[in-house]
């Protein structure tokens, strides 16, 4: 059984850009299910802590463990390989590739010739578009198509970077919900500007205060937290 609340466990990690150090001493766990928001004001090292996790970044200090299994020195495709999928903010689909072959791409690793028709069932929109060319794709359809390819490999904790950005607001309710009933099955964490958005996907919420973890608890319990405001202004 897998540990219950650090299915994803993130211990003291530093990590930055050369000799610019931006995170310092997050930990921070995920469990095996449910929604986790990372919430914080531009620069405060979201994107940073999702590559540091996913080990495009090297890890200054620190550990990250995947089901027990200390992942922090591996190189990013075995850490997707072992269970993590990542979202990243841009560039996630091959814009040249028609919808149908960057999912095929997305399938390659996976043996389960039903896992595609699953994406498809995750975001209908996809299934209608096939054979368009994905850099034609309007932001929403480019941001399901992108997440539809990480599910491919069957991640157990999906780390998604700002889902909604740039994304109609019509469409933003759509993918909310659809990351509502994917934190069912798995662990999703989100980083997300909306903040209505990521607490409804998130049972618990981090709060980054310039690469420091500034609050934690429920997503309830941070939503009403009076320090909220003043970390998320700019
Ligand atoms: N490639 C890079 N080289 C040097 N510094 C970087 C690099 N990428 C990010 N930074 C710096 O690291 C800090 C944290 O950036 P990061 O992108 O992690 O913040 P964020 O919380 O995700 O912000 P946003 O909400 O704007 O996406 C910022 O000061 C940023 O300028």
């Amino acid at each position: 059984m897998p540990d219950q609340d650090k299915y994803l466990d993130i211990q003291n990690v530093d990590a930055g850009y050369g000799r610019s150090q931006v995170l310092f001493g997050v930990t921070l766990g995920v469990p095996w299910r449910g929604g986790v928001a990372i919430l914080g004001r531009n620069g405060a090292g979201k994107t940073t802590l999702m590559k540091a996790i996913v080990g495009e970044l090297p890890l200054l200090g620190g550990s990250v463990s995947l089901d027990a299994r200390s992942v922090g020195q591996l190189p990013t495709e075995q850490r997707i390989r072992l269970g993590l999928g990542y979202v990243p903010q841009e560039h996630s689909v091959f814009g040249r590739l028609s919808v149908r072959d960057n999912l095929a791409v997305g399938a390659l690793t996976n043996r389960d010739s039903q896992a595609v028709n699953r994406v498809l069932e995750i975001f209908p929109k996809l299934g209608q578009r096939m054979d368009q060319v994905a850099g034609t794709l309007s932001g929403g359809e480019r941001k399901m198509l992108a997440i539809g390819r990480a599910l491919l490999s069957n991640p157990r904790v999906l780390l998604l970077d700002e889902p909604t950005e740039g994304v109609w607001i019509g469409v933003i309710e759509e993918i909310t919900e659809r990351l509502i009933l994917l934190a069912r099955e798995i662990a999703v964490v989100i980083v997300e500007q909306h903040l209505d958005l990521a607490l409804r996907v998130a049972d618990r919420a981090f709060v980054l205060d310039r690469g420091r973890v500034a609050l934690t608890g429920s997503a309830q319990e941070v939503r009403n937290d009076p320090r909220l405001l003043q970390y998320l202004a700019p």
